[in-house]
């Protein structure tokens, strides 16, 4: 594969761990190579150990929690077997259209290893014929443990565990990622033996984004201002090095990224725009993904779908525009750049209300923004009102609703109350250029529990 040293985690790994089929809790920074610090014990381990298994007898299972993120695993583990005279399949099940194909390839071939995000696991464990395969399993991993451990998968990752052999018949359990927040001790033991071996290639309170990434916070302070803000930071990085630009702008919705990609379809025409968030289908998404990876310049506009282990090449910029959803997942972003010990940059852009982000995560570090790049945002409005005459209103009216949703999870972090936000989301509605705040659905109004707030359009929506 043209790895000339291993990477810490791979060293401590394979020199730390009591055995091969130790059970272990790793932590690493974002970007240096855990996936294969994960494959090569679980793989070695398979080669060593006599215990023969039956035909298309599945040992190594890996799961993951994006359907983006269980391809490239996948991908990895070919690359590592494929120089090994015996050969090992690795198949993959993930959500999305594919199942037929994916279960017809698993139950017609050899798997001997696996990788699949919980809900697509879970739904074919449901046949007995695909259990069955499952009954020799000798490693589960966790990659991103901690996102695979919250309350978010904990309900699919335990029906899982139920439909596979028992932890008592002796399987090894492996958990990895570049966080492992305190409380994920009390939820491994799912997974992990007592007695388990704990490695980190941290020093205690350093943070687990990679060395070389300076990250920056910038905030406006009008919310009329936010996308001239944006244009203006992706302008003001590109400037750097135009040539190679390639750059990540997490949005904190996908209908919220959608908006932003359209935007800037007719913004900064040099680099081509690409878009990956949950509204855009499998194949869409998949091809999209490789198109990322392999290209040389660009402007990604993704939301979390690819906040977590997504390894593309040469970013050299991470933007987040709007408050993130955790530290965790604001460190995960942060790592998409400056991976395999590149540079990288990261800037965090926000409102006013979002700076606290920064204030009460004292321990990440985040400086203000060098630059005096929105000296003068009024430049920047009219490309931005000109290129949102080009954005539909369908698409706006996504944003708008998406940002109420979203950021109502927020309102004590926001100091906001419900007319606030609402006050907050029609500010967001005029940048965009829409001349009344869009029409809302009076059930989803209700659902959001904003029933009766001043401010709000209810309706039929438009779309
Ligand atoms: N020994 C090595 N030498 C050089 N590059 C490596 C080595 N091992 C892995 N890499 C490369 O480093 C990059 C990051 O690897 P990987 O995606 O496994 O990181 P990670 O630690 O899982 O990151 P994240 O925390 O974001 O999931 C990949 O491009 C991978 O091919």
């Amino acid at each position: 594969m043209g790895y000339d040293f291993m990477t810490p985690v791979q060293q401590k790994v394979l020199a730390e761990l009591p055995t091969l089929s130790s059970d272990c809790l790793v932590q690493a920074k974002t970007g240096t190579g855990k996936t294969i610090a994960f494959l090569l014990p679980a793989i070695q381990n398979l080669l060593e150990n006599k215990k023969p298994f039956g035909k298309g007898q599945v040992s190594i299972l890996i799961i993951a929690p994006t359907r983006e993120l269980a391809q490239q695993i996948q991908k990895e583990c070919d690359q590592v077997t494929a120089c090994m005279p015996t050969k090992l399949e690795c198949h993959a099940f993930f959500g999305g259209n594919g199942r037929p194909a994916q279960l017809n390839r698993f139950l017609n071939g050899r798997p001997t290893i696996v990788v699949a995000t919980p809900g697509r696991l879970n739904d074919v464990l449901g046949e007995e014929r695909v259990r069955e395969r499952f009954s020799n399993i000798q490693t589960l991993i966790l990659d991103e443990a901690d996102r695979m451990l919250d309350q978010g998968f904990a309900p699919d990752i335990n029906k899982i565990l139920k439909r596979l052999p028992r932890k008592s018949e002796g399987w090894q359990g492996m958990c990895f990622s570049a966080t492992l927040p305190n409380q994920v001790q009390d939820v491994v033991k799912c997974v992990l033996f007592p007695g388990y071996t704990s490695l980190s290639t941290l020093d205690p309170n350093e943070v687990p984004t990679a060395d070389k990434v300076p990250q920056y916070f910038t905030e406006y302070s009008n919310s009329s201002d936010q996308f001239a803000a944006l244009y203006a930071l992706l302008k003001a990085e590109a400037e750097e090095d135009p040539e190679n630009f390639k750059a990540i702008v997490f949005g904190t919705t996908a209908n919220g990224t959608a908006l932003l990609f359209d935007l800037f379809q007719s913004l900064m025409p040099k680099y081509r725009k690409f878009e990956l968030h949950s509204r855009m289908n499998q194949n869409a998404r998949t091809k999209t993904t490789e198109l990322f990876k392999n290209t040389a310049t660009g402007i990604l506009f993704a939301s979390d779908v690819v906040g977590r282990g997504m390894d593309f090449p040469n970013v050299g910029h991470v933007i987040q525009f709007g408050l993130p959803s955790s530290a965790e997942q604001y460190v995960h972003r942060v790592g998409r750049t400056a991976r395999a010990g590149k540079e990288g940059r990261a800037v965090l852009l926000v409102s006013k209300n979002e700076s606290f982000f920064v204030h009460v995560n004292k321990s990440l570090p985040i400086q203000p923004y060098p630059s005096t790049y929105a000296s003068n945002l009024k430049e920047f409005h009219p490309d931005v009102s000109q290129a949102f005459n080009n954005v539909d209103e369908v698409a706006k009216s996504k944003a708008y609703s998406a940002y109420l949703g979203y950021n109502k999870t927020y309102l004590k972090k926001l100091r906001l109350n419900a007319a606030g936000l609402v006050q907050m989301a029609n500010e967001y509605a005029r940048a965009m250029g829409c001349p009344e705040p869009p029409m809302l659905d009076k059930k989803l109004v209700g659902k959001m529990g904003l029933k009766g707030v001043p401010g709000l359009r209810i309706g039929n929506k438009e779309w």
